[in-house]
């Protein structure tokens, strides 16, 4: 009798929940969404997947860091077996764990600050990192009139910007940015370099570049300090990653696209504009009554958003069964595939050539 165990296909792993504590307040619709309690009113992030960590800890601090329901860092499982949690051979870059991207829900209770994000060259050149943060917002609820607040309307002098910013004059930053009421279902695209702010009320699902780099004009609405606000470069050095120019209706109509959450799809539908795909990608799966056509094999983060049902793989591994609220780290390994049930599925994943657009270049 052979004594051979058959090989375990790889399948999707149920993650903890992980509450970031943080500068603003909120959180009440993430702890009901994942049927957690929130432990302080400063708990409105919870970073999904993530193997990067938050950045205002010493250095190799696990805060940020996503784990399995067995307590397992996810960032050790995807160390140990890039190739089959990525599909990224392994020279894909400096860091085995990397997935290209950072997902986050984040449940704002009151105004973000207004702050921006670097692009890869000026990250590449000031703090050694070969990712900026450019991100994206998925709305999932606002309360009526809630806005954000994206780019410049006029170009903004850059002197008269240092002195608003010194004198934390939050009225005229906003009074000179797009504002963008949103709605549930909207998808905006949110490029490094471009100041931006989020009204209290809104609920989002946010997928980004896999960093932490963030540049505070506004620290003053925060917790945050001035001191802790320049990414320790100082505002003279780390301004030059900050666009004055404004951003014009007609760039802001590529940027703003909306999806219907309760539609059920034959086919996995992208929630974010075309512009966003280099970066990273967010489909929504919710299958109608002939099914789905498959999501592309590769390393996602799904989010079980309503209903039940189970992710199906083509691989032949076994199902694995989803309710409302649970979040799945998904392997490459796991192959091509879709939802069965009445669920509907966030899935998201990085860049479209990921990771060959790290070393290749060509995106800011
Ligand atoms: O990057 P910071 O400083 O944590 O900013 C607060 C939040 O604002 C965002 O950049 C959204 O605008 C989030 O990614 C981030 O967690």
């Amino acid at each position: 009798m052979s004594t051979t165990q058959p090989t375990r296909l790889a399948q999707p792993t149920r993650l903890a929940p992980n509450l970031i504590e943080h500068f603003y307040r909120g959180g009440d619709r993430i702890a009901s969404l994942r049927g957690i309690e929130q432990q302080s009113e400063f708990q409105p992030e919870e970073w999904l997947g993530a193997t990067v960590s938050r950045a205002d800890q010493e250095p190799g601090g696990a805060i940020g860091l996503a784990r399995t329901v067995d307590g397992v860092l996810l960032r050790d499982l995807v160390a140990a077996d890039p190739a089959q949690w990525t599909g990224a051979g392994p020279d894909h870059g400096t860091d085995a764990a990397d997935t290209g991207i950072l997902v986050k829900l984040l449940d704002a209770r009151q105004r973000l600050p207004v702050h921006v994000h670097p692009d890869r060259a000026f990250a590449a050149s000031h703090l050694d990192c070969s990712y900026g943060k450019t991100e994206a917002w998925f709305i999932l609820d606002a309360e009526p009139g809630s806005a954000v607040h994206l780019g410049w309307s006029e170009d903004v002098d850059p002197d008269e910007l240092d002195r608003r910013r010194d004198a934390q004059d939050s009225e005229w930053m906003l009074s000179h940015m797009n504002r963008i009421v949103v709605q549930r279902g909207m998808g905006i695209l949110v490029p490094a370099g471009t100041a931006h702010a989020i009204d209290g009320g809104i609920f989002l699902a946010e997928v980004q570049e896999p960093t932490d780099l963030s540049i505070l004009l506004e620290w003053s609405v925060t917790t945050s300090t001035r001191d802790e606000s320049h990414l320790g470069l100082g505002f003279e050095t780390v301004m030059g990653a900050v666009s004055t120019q404004a951003l014009p209706q007609s760039e802001i109509e590529h940027l703003v696209v909306l999806h219907d959450l309760d539609a059920r799809t034959d086919a996995p539908v992208s929630l974010l504009p075309a512009d966003a795909d280099p970066y990273f990608q967010l489909f929504a799966v919710a299958p109608g009554t002939d099914g789905s056509a498959p999501v592309d094999a590769g390393f996602s983060v799904a989010l079980a958003l309503t209903g039940a049902g189970a992710l199906v793989s083509e691989t032949g591994a076994e199902a694995v069964e989803f309710s409302a609220g649970e979040v799945f780290a998904v392997p490459a390994g796991f192959g091509r595939w879709t939802v069965s049930g009445s669920g509907t599925v966030l899935a998201a994943g990085p860049g479209a050539g990921w990771p060959a657009t790290l070393a290749s270049g060509g995106i800011r």
